[in-house]
């Protein structure tokens, strides 16, 4: 591997089974019958195994979400203008979108980062400024991005982590579900057809030439489409690679990783492709609507917490969804056990 992209392949260490088989043993004295809190007990054991402490909180939760723009987009893919992509950063730094609500309430470390959009975007506060161009080639006549814009997004998605209880990683960038199904059909072989849904919710016309132009891409670059790295340069976006960055240094520092929709669900299926070590760290916060999430879940083996019919990306879904691992480790370290509260176990 490249020299700028060894650490990409840095051991990862695998969540502490020790304190895993603690959390279990406690789950199954807490006063409840056992397994009657479903779902909410893995999480609770996952979490001690992360945190290497019997008793695990959610406090440091930090979002990220990266913007850019995609040169796809100018070929009519998506239902909105391409200039929505800068609105929406400045809709972030003012705390306007669904993800600045939802993160506020979760008392989360937000920052927006503009990894390359057409229009300028002012300067504030919550806004990182990391663009690597105004926007990535159009990938159905050339490779998205240069092998070098693509160590710098996936280097600078590293640098958006921090040793933290969760990482988010959101994004925004018109055109991206078209970059997405085209990442994911490459990686598991799938006909586009199955993987490419409506996004922003286009009409049955523009689907079909959306799938249209992901079936060229796949022809064109064909022969480089053999290493998960190769597929992100030629059909990713500069917010996709800087997620897998992130996702991969996150897992590198021992921070789980919530996975949002669709589009973050392609940087995992590359960060875990490019790095297995990854997998343990990963959690999946919910089902989108996107047509080919489901699927590209499935590949995964990936079992999503909810199903809201979401389709925003942003990270709205896993910010959500990061309320319920709240209660999770609330109910895992502050129920009574059976002998604290003098209540019978099963016969
Ligand atoms: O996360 C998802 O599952 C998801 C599904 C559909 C659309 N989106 C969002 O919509 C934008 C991309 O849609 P489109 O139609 O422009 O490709 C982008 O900003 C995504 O965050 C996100
Ligand atoms: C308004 C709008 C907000 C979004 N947030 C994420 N993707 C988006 C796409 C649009 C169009």
């Amino acid at each position: 591997m490249n020299d700028s992209l060894k650490w990409l392949d840095e051991p990862i260490a695998a969540p502490d089974e020790k304190t895993m088989q603690a959390a279990t043993l406690r789950q199954s004295q807490l006063t409840k019958p056992p397994g009657s809190l479903g779902r909410l007990e893995d999480i609770a054991i996952r979490f001690a195994g992360f945190q290497r402490d019997l008793n695990p909180t959610l406090t440091k939760i930090v979002v990220r979400v990266f913007a850019a723009d995609h040169g796809i987009a100018a070929r009519g893919v998506s239902a909105f203008p391409q200039s929505v992509t800068a609105q929406m950063v400045e809709n972030f730094t003012r705390g306007g979108a669904a993800v600045c609500v939802l993160s506020r309430t979760l008392n989360a470390d937000f920052l927006a980062v503009n990894m390359g959009c057409l229009h300028d975007v002012s300067p504030h506060a919550a806004l990182v400024h990391s663009p690597i161009a105004t926007s990535t080639a159009d990938f159905s006549t050339q490779h998205a991005m240069t092998q070098a814009q693509m160590h710098r997004a996936l280097k600078l998605g590293a640098d958006q982590t921090h040793a933290a209880d969760l990482f988010i990683g959101g994004e925004m960038g018109i055109g991206n579900t078209t970059s997405a199904a085209a990442i994911l059909a490459a990686l598991f072989k799938l006909n586009p057809t199955t993987i490419t849904g409506r996004g922003t919710g286009v009409d049955d016309a523009t689907l079909a030439h959306k799938t249209e132009l992901i079936e060229k891409a796949l022809v064109l670059h064909k022969e480089q489409l053999t290493d998960p790295l190769a597929i992100l340069q030629c059909l990713g976006g500069f917010e996709i690679a800087a997620l897998v960055g992130a996702f991969i240094a996150s897992a590198q520092m021992q921070t789980p990783i919530l996975v949002d929709g669709f589009i973050a669900t392609a940087a995992a299926a590359l960060a875990l492709a490019i790095n297995p070590g990854v997998k343990p760290w990963l959690l999946y916060a919910h089902q989108s609507d996107e047509q080919g999430h489901q699927l590209a879940l499935q590949e995964l083996g990936a079992k999503p917490l909810l199903n809201l019919n979401m389709r925003l990306g942003e990270g709205s879904g896993a910010v959500l969804a990061a309320n319920i691992i709240r209660e999770a480790l609330a109910l895992h370290s502050k129920m009574a056990t059976f002998a604290e509260a003098g209540v019978s176990g099963a016969h």
